[in-house]
C-alpha cells in the first residue's frame, strides 16, 4: 500500500516507521510512506504555511496554496487515483470496519494533517475526499491520527502480522473484548492463574476465554454486545459467566 502523508512535522513519523509492525512492513515494503511539508512548496523568505482567519477569531488557519501544492506533489508521485483523507475533528468517526475498507479499497492514500485551528474551507472541497476523525478529544494536529489510523490498517493488511490468527484474534474484529491473559509466574503474591489454562486441555481453554471475553464485554463494555448475535453456546456461557458475577 502507498502512503503519502502531508504534514508541517515530518519526523513525528518516526514513531511509526521504525518500530513494530508497521516500521517491519515499511522495511519489507509493504508498506511504501512518503512524506511531503507544506512548508517545502512555500516561495516568500518566511515560507508561510498559515495567515490569521477572516473574520477574527483566535488561532491561525493553513493556507491553501502550500498545501495545495504539496498535495498535487504527493499525487505525481504516488498515482492521481490516490484518495485524499483530511484527518480532522470534524470527520467520520475512525473504527475498524472502516479502516478494513480504508485499507482494501485503496491502493494509494494521500493523509492530509492540518495544524493550528484547520484549514481553509477551499482546499478541503478541491481536495480532501473524505474527512476522518479518531475520537471526540481535542489533538493538536492530524500526525498522531495518521499514526493511528496508519497503524491500524498496516495490521490487517496482508503480510503484516506473522501469524494471521493474530489478526484474527484482535477482538474488535468481533466486536467482542479480550479475555484476560496471564504469563509466569504460575503464582504471585498468593494469586494463581486459573487452573484451565495449566491444563492444556485446548477445548476447555477456548472455551474459558470465550467465556471470559463475553463476561469482560458484558463489564466492561456492553454496548459492543448489543451490537452482535450470539451463538447458542456464548448465551450459554455469558449466563454462566453471570451467574458466578452476581
Ligand atoms: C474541536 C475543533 N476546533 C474547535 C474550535 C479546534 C481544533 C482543535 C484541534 C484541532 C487539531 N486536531 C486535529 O487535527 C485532528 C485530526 S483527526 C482528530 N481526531 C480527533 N481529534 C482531533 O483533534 C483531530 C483542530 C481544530
Amino acid at each position: 500500500m502507498l502512503l503519502g502523508i502531508i504534514t508541517l512535522f515530518p519526523d513525528m513519523f518516526n514513531a511509526i516507521t521504525r518500530y513494530g509492525v508497521v516500521g517491519r512492513s515499511v522495511r519489507k515494503g509493504g508498506l511504501v510512506i512518503k512524506i511531503w511539508n507544506p512548508r517545502d512548496f512555500t516561495y516568500d523568505q518566511y515560507h508561510k504555511v498559515d495567515d490569521r482567519p477572516y473574520g477574527g477569531g483566535v488561532g491561525m488557519i493553513m493556507m491553501i496554496q502550500p498545501l495545495k501544492r504539496a498535495i498535487n506533489q504527493a499525487k505525481n508521485d504516488l498515482g492521481c487515483d490516490a484518495k485524499v483523507i483530511y484527518l480532522s475533528p470534524q470527520g467520520k468517526r475512525l473504527c475498524q470496519k472502516y479502516v478494513y475498507d480504508l485499507a482494501y479499497n485503496n491502493q494509494a492514500l494521500i493523509l492530509v494533517c492540518g495544524r493550528y485551528q484547520g484549514i481553509d474551507e477551499r482546499l478541503i472541497k478541491m481536495e480532501i475526499d473524505e474527512e476522518w476523525s479518531i475520537g471526540d478529544y481535542v489533538l493538536s494536529g492530524g500526525e498522531l491520527a495518521s499514526m493511528v489510523l496508519i497503524d491500524a490498517m498496516a495490521r490487517v493488511l496482508p503480510g503484516t502480522l506473522k501469524n494471521r490468527n493474530s489478526q484474527k484474534s484482535d477482538s474488535f474484529f468481533e466486536n467482542k473484548l479480550d479475555c484476560p491473559y496471564y504469563t509466569r509466574p504460575k503464582i504471585y503474591e498468593g494469586m494463581q492463574v486459573p487452573s484451565v489454562l495449566l491444563s492444556g486441555n485446548h477445548r476447555d481453554i477456548n472455551k474459558w476465554r470465550l467465556k471470559y471475553a463475553l463476561g469482560n464485554t458484558w463489564i466492561k463494555r456492553p454496548d459492543l454486545l448489543k451490537k452482535i448475535q450470539l451463538t447458542q453456546e456464548e448465551q450459554l456461557l455469558l449466563t454462566e459467566f453471570k451467574n458466578e458475577y452476581l
